[in-house]
């Protein structure tokens, strides 16, 4: 039975929510702070936290808690503006309820969560206990941050709200939103995946929106930019925050509006568009830092999503690394597996690069060895991870120019915990050009 946990020292809040909670058919327990033991943390499925105050130090406890991950929220506050309960919403909590309490809502909420709740438990009961990896969409994981990812995309994509997915390169945000789009009513419809910091700022505004003939030099007939290309689909646009501020002001009117114009035309075109947009920075950060308009951010953040970094979800990563493995045997009918000490190696490494890094990682060692993978084939991974077949410290005369480039890079990206700006400023070349190498990378390594 779902087990739903009360965190509050307000016995009135006790006393209305209990007849709800009886009703709705929670197991229930309640403590009246976050710290005071709960017995069972990971048990609980559910979690109302109805805080007398909350304060920064609160919300760095809560995200050390064993409670933060896996589990569902639910904040009851007295409404008061308050930036640090505005941050819990940024990491997915589900709802936030302010005073005076709508109980006829909260119950259906409530109710709504049980069903979910009740058929994941009944879910997991039946399935083996050598179960492999969960899949959602074209999302891999067991782990309960990937469980609660699978719920919040669920529930998003049966919506038609704008979407921003937060995460480290590599965690999947392109994977999460094609997946919130083949599970939404668009998914017939495009779904346009857009870089922004792959593409030249002076080019950007023509790409989006498309231009007409003749309206600058080069613009040698009329081009449709992906917001007609995506007319009644999904435009993911990924690194949202390098986009140039300029254009993240007519992004948002277009949102508001739902209207645009062509570069070089004063024609008002209708798209029906949904946004999804990505970004490796923290918003609130992005936005003090003037990478992101805080206008943009709160039109995008209706639903903000938040993907877990594969170190957080440490049950995966050896189940990831077998599926990889599996895959690579199947394509390439061969037989090879992993030794202990390679995946215990696996296991304790932190993956700065995330699935990306984990994935590419196996594929190599997969092509490195014979039949079995030992150490000897994985990276040095207690070192700061180096992807390359080079290392940089073997960056001398006899290597070529072109390994010695990518040495260098996967070196300086690992040495910026792979910020793409921080690496390609430190490299002295544009984020265009560092991505173009790098997709050049994984398109050889897929290939290989
Ligand atoms: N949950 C996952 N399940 C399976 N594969 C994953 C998952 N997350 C990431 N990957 C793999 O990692 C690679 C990178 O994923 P994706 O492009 O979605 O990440 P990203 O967060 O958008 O990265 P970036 O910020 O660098 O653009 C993909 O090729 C995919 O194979």
């Amino acid at each position: 039975m779902p087990h739903l946990h009360l965190v509050t020292q307000d016995e009135v809040i006790v006393e209305s929510l209990l007849p709800l909670l009886t009703k709705t058919g929670f197991k229930f327990s309640h403590s009246q702070r976050l710290d005071d033991s709960i017995e069972t943390p990971h048990s609980s499925d559910l979690v109302i936290l109805a805080p007398t105050q909350f304060s920064e130090q609160d919300f760095h406890t809560l995200q050390e808690h064993p409670l933060a991950s896996g589990t569902e929220w639910i904040i009851i506050s007295d409404g008061k503006p308050n930036p640090w309960l505005d941050k819990l919403m940024n990491l997915g909590v589900a709802y936030h309820f302010r005073k005076p309490l709508d109980l006829k809502h909260i119950t259906d909420v409530l109710t709504d969560f049980y069903i979910e709740l009740k058929e994941e438990h009944e879910s997991r009961k039946s399935k083996p206990v050598s179960s492999n990896l969960d899949q959602f969409g074209l999302l891999l994981g067991s782990s309960a941050p990937m469980r609660l990812l699978y719920r919040l995309i669920r529930r998003v994509s049966q919506t038609e709200a704008n979407v921003l997915l937060i995460g480290e390169s590599g965690s999947g945000k392109e994977l999460a939103a094609r997946t919130i789009h083949q599970q939404s009513l668009r998914a017939t419809k495009p779904f346009v995946a857009v870089n922004s910091a792959a593409l030249t700022p002076e080019l950007i505004e023509s790409e989006l929106f498309g231009h007409t003939k003749g309206a600058f030099t080069g613009a040698v007939k009329d081009h449709a930019g992906f917001f007609e290309q995506g007319n009644g689909g999904t435009l993911f646009l990924d690194e949202i925050t390098e986009m140039p501020l300029s254009l993240q002001s007519k992004l948002l009117r277009v949102l508001e509006s739902g209207e645009f114009t062509r570069v070089g035309s004063d024609h008002l075109q209708k798209t029906d568009v949904r946004v999804i947009a990505a970004t490796n920075r923290q918003p609130l950060e992005a936005i003090e830092q003037g990478y992101m308009r805080e206008d943009l951010y709160f039109r995008l953040a209706h639903f903000p999503i938040q993907l877990p970094p594969l170190r957080k979800r440490s049950g995966d990563i050896v189940e990831l690394a077998q599926h990889f493995l599996a895959y690579r045997n199947h394509t390439t009918k061969t037989n090879k597996a992993f030794s202990k000490e390679a995946l215990d190696e696996i296991a304790q490494y932190t993956w700065p690069g995330n699935v990306r890094e984990l994935k590419h990682t196996v594929e190599r060692a997969h092509i490195l060895a014979v039949d079995e993978i030992t150490l000897a084939e994985l990276p040095s991974l207690s070192e700061p991870a180096n992807s390359s077949e080079v290392n940089v410290e073997d960056i001398k005369p006899g290597i070529t120019l072109k390994d010695a480039e990518k040495a260098l890079i996967i070196a300086t990206l690992d040495d910026c915990e792979h910020n793409k700006t921080q690496a390609a400023d430190q490299l002295g070349i544009s984020v265009k050009t560092l991505y173009n190498k790098l997709e050049r990378y994984d398109e050889n390594e897929e290939a290989s």
